[in-house]
């Protein structure tokens, strides 16, 4: 693992959300991006090396609109950069982590992404992004 990739934050509502941290960060979001697959909208802003990604569903049966309705807003996951996702994986199997998808998915960003359950994992959801060559 490298460095933290992104923190994930689940919002309500991705607009107020921008507007939000555009106050706190004092810098506008570089992108927006929907992901079908995870069924959420996505923005980004860049703090230092790492990033922000706030995260709104986009429909009812996503993780996000899950949590949410658990939970509330707020973090919903921490995401490493690897160098190579499969060696990271085999790595972290044979360590005895819980792996949601051994298959690699599509992220946002340029990402290939996998994640491991929070209950191997102290209670937090972790991601792993491997940048897309
Ligand atoms: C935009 C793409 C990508 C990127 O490029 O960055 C993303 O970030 S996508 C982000 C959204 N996608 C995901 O989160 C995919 C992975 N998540 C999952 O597969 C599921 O959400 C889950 C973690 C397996 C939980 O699903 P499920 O078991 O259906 O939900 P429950 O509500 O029943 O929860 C079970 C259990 O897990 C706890 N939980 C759920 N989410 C989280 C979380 N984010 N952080 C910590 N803990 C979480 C939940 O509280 C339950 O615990 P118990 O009540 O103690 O059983
Ligand atoms: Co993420």
């Amino acid at each position: 693992m490298r460095k933290i990739e992104h923190l994930g934050i689940a919002v309500k509502d991705l607009k107020k959300s921008n507007e939000l941290f555009r106050k706190l960060l004092g810098k506008e979001h570089y992108k927006e991006e929907k992901v079908e697959g995870e069924g959420v909208s996505t923005s980004f802003f860049m703090v230092g090396e790492t990033k922000v990604e706030l995260l709104e569903a986009t429909r009812e049966d996503s993780p996000i609109a899950k949590f949410i309705e658990k939970k509330s807003e707020g973090i919903h996951h921490i995401a490493f950069d690897v160098e190579d996702i499969h060696t990271e994986v085999e790595r972290l199997k044979s360590e005895g982590f819980e792996i949601l998808n051994e298959t690699p998915k599509q992220g946002a960003d340029n990402k290939l992404v996998v994640f491991l359950h929070p209950r191997s994992t102290n209670g937090v959801l972790v991601e792993l992004c491997q940048e897309k060559k």
